[in-house]
């Protein structure tokens, strides 16, 4: 599965107020990458993240998942595309609140065709002991955990993750970081990060800067470090 981003551009607004928030990006991830998407409060990092999640549109340009135009497809097609394709996770977890973590995850393997089993999952994932709890009897770890197997558990082509540890505290990130990681090596799945935290890109395989809506660095790392040796 490649990933194929192709001179996205993007507005908002209109008239006086039209501005173009990504001016023309092109990059390719090749499978089973890891891809960190850095730049500054404003660069266009969640707007492409979305373009590519096919929840928002570009005024011109295309995504190609595996040579599959995402430009090219009705609500219907759309919404396969994200079925089948993509996972997704926030910074603020977005589970159901009076679901299990069990069921959380389930949630997310509904109707997919290629599930992960997801007692397996929870095991992975360090959650079985606590698959039936609610997110709010949770912490802020758990709950990324919880939302990190609904994303992962139809083994999705692409992990699109938009600031994944925003809301957490050094130790928890780090264990969050760790665990993204896992599920890269175990499930070999394309991962996608936005981050403001400029130390995750030594986890990277790919580092990919924008600025004022502007690539400004794309490049393949060398000696990338694990998550658990990251430091900031
Ligand atoms: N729905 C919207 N309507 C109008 N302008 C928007 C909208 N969403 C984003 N923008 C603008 O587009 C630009 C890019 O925003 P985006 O959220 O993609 O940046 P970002 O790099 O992810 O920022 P942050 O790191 O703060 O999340 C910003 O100038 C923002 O104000």
């Amino acid at each position: 599965m490649q990933l194929e981003i192709q001179d996205i551009h993007k507005f908002y607004g209109e008239g006086e107020n039209r501005i173009e928030v990504l001016k023309g990006i092109t990059a390719n991830v090749e499978e089973g990458r890891i891809c960190v998407l850095l730049g500054p409060s404003g660069s266009g990092k969640s707007t492409l993240l979305n373009i590519i999640g096919g929840i928002e549109t570009a005024e011109q340009g295309y995504i190609a998942i595996n040579g599959e135009k995402i430009e090219d497809m009705k609500e219907k097609q759309l919404s396969l595309y994200r079925r089948n394709h993509l996972g997704y996770v926030f910074q603020f977890y977005n589970l159901i609140p009076n679901l299990t973590v069990k069921e959380n995850i389930e949630v997310g393997a509904y109707l997919s065709k290629k599930a992960l089993d997801v007692d397996e999952l929870l095991h992975t994932l360090g959650l079985w002991e606590h698959r039936n709890k609610v997110p709010n009897q949770l912490s802020g770890g758990q709950q990324q955990r919880t939302a990190i197997g609904r994303a992962i558990v139809k083994n999705p082509d692409v992990l699109l993750c938009d600031e994944p540890t925003g809301a957490l505290d050094y130790h928890t990130s780090k264990e969050i970081l760790q665990l993204i990681e896992d599920v890269n090596k175990k499930y070999g799945n394309t991962i996608l990060i936005v981050t403001h935290n400029d130390a995750i890109k030594y986890m990277a395989d790919q580092v990919i800067t924008l600025r004022d809506g502007q690539i400004r660095k794309n490049y393949l790392t060398e000696n990338k470090i694990s998550a658990k040796d990251l430091d900031w």
